[in-house]
């Protein structure tokens, strides 16, 4: 039986991560289930999976939970609560699903502690990458891709010779605004931009699947999780999002990994690698299907994919102001505060005002983030 911890249980990786293991009771039970907010979501999991423990980060969440959870859940608040939990000794492995990099101190927890550890949240690499996997290879944890790309090309590298990879290739949908005129993009409201084409995503990852932010952040977290360098890594439109991603090799074989677009498989995946785990996902139907298209990224309809390029060749500082900055535009976009075009000149800026600084601490790390974000509120509010 393996004992998980799921940060961000409320969320949709983290609901999806209770589908499976609510699929498989005699493999998988709960250690702990971490929320934020989401009080009355987490009742509902508790109900269902019985955890030894539910974590709300935020106090009124978890006050709002006293005296409520079904017998023998016991109930804790706070990060520290949440890092402890995922580090300790009754927890197997750690599903990383919070959302931004206020997941890293608890995801980072676990890899101190040697867990395995299924990585959703991109985030986490993209601020703190270097220190992240020195971490894990210090403490043996196994860190498992959950990203859909990710997991596709951990599954097109497995037995193969990592010095013959010539390419790394991501697939992007191309998001909501894939072919609408770029001179319209100025006026579209969050409730356009959150709908994704082909995947039911939290609101913080479908914006910035509309603005590829997404795929640059993604570009970041290859580098770490692979060690592959900005040279080998690219990306592609593909709109249908059954090719997740491709390996090529120094002889033109080109190995891609195909699945409908559901992230109960790479979730799975992650969970128990081989032999497979049953997910309830839809069977892939080529024939139906009919026709898979490609096509080159367009920067100029989407200049995230033009400045992750600067950033993958900076200095780390540089990927840490490029997230945080985009943390901070997201939600102020989600919020009504600025346009859609607005996000990523507002990242744009931030990256121009902010000097790259050596980063090799943790605390050097939250000092160029913070910067970033006190920097971006700046632009916003100018
Ligand atoms: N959804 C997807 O298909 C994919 C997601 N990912 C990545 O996985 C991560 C999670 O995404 P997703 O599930 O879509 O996001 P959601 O918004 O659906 O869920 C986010 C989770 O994080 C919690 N949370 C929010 N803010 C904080 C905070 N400040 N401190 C601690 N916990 C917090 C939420 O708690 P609550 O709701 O209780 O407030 C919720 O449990 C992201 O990094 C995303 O990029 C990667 C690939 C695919
Ligand atoms: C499901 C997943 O992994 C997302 O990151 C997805 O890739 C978003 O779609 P885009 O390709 O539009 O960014
Ligand atoms: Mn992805």
């Amino acid at each position: 039986m393996m004992r998980l911890t799921v940060l961000g249980a409320t969320g949709s990786i983290g609901c999806s991560t209770v589908d499976v293991m609510l699929r498989h009771p005699e493999r998988f039970s709960a250690h702990a289930l971490v929320g934020h907010r989401n009080s009355e979501k987490m009742l509902e999991l508790a109900q269902k999976l019985r955890p030894a423990w539910v974590v709300m980060t935020d106090v009124a969440a978890a006050a709002a939970l006293q005296g409520r959870l079904p017998d023998g859940v016991r109930l804790a608040e706070g990060m520290d609560a949440a890092s402890e939990l995922a580090a300790s000794s009754e927890t197997d492995m750690v599903m990383a699903a919070m959302v931004g990099a206020a997941g890293l101190p608890a995801t980072l927890a676990a890899v101190r502690a040697g867990k395995r550890v299924g990585l959703a949240n991109k985030e986490c690499l993209v601020t703190a990458g270097r220190i992240f996997m020195a971490a894990a290879q210090r403490s043996g944890a196994a860190v498992v891709p959950v990203d859909s790309e990710h997991a596709a090309v951990h599954q097109c590298l497995v037995g193969h010779d990592r010095a013959s990879v010539t390419r790394v290739i991501l697939t992007a949908s191309g998001g909501p605004f894939r072919d609408r005129d770029p001179s319209t993009l100025y006026h579209v409201t969050p409730a356009e931009a959150v709908a994704h084409p082909n995947w039911d995503m939290g609101a913080k990852i479908s914006i910035d699947s509309a603005t590829m932010m997404n795929k640059a952040l993604e570009l970041i977290e290859a580098r770490w999780l692979f060690d592959v360098p900005p040279e080998k890594l690219s990306a592609i439109v593909h709109p249908e999002s059954i090719v997740h991603a491709m390996v090529e090799y120094l002889d033109g074989s080109v190995l891609a990994q195909l699945a409908m677009p559901d992230m109960r498989m790479p979730i799975a995946y992650a969970m128990q690698a081989e032999p497979r785990l049953a997910t309830g996902i839809s069977w892939l139907d080529l024939a139906r299907t009919g026709s898979l298209h490609f096509q080159a990224v367009d920067h100029a309809r989407f200049p995230a994919m033009a400045l992750v390029e600067h950033v993958l060749r900076g200095d780390d500082s540089l990927s840490i102001v490029f997230n945080a900055a985009n943390e901070v535009a997201n939600a102020a976009f989600r919020a009504g505060r600025i346009g859609f075009m607005d996000i990523v000149a507002t990242v744009e800026q931030v990256l121009s005002r902010i000097p790259c600084t050596p980063v090799v601490t943790l605390e050097e790390v939250w000092q160029v983030d913070a910067d970033a974000r006190a920097v971006a509120e700046e632009v916003i509010c100018a």
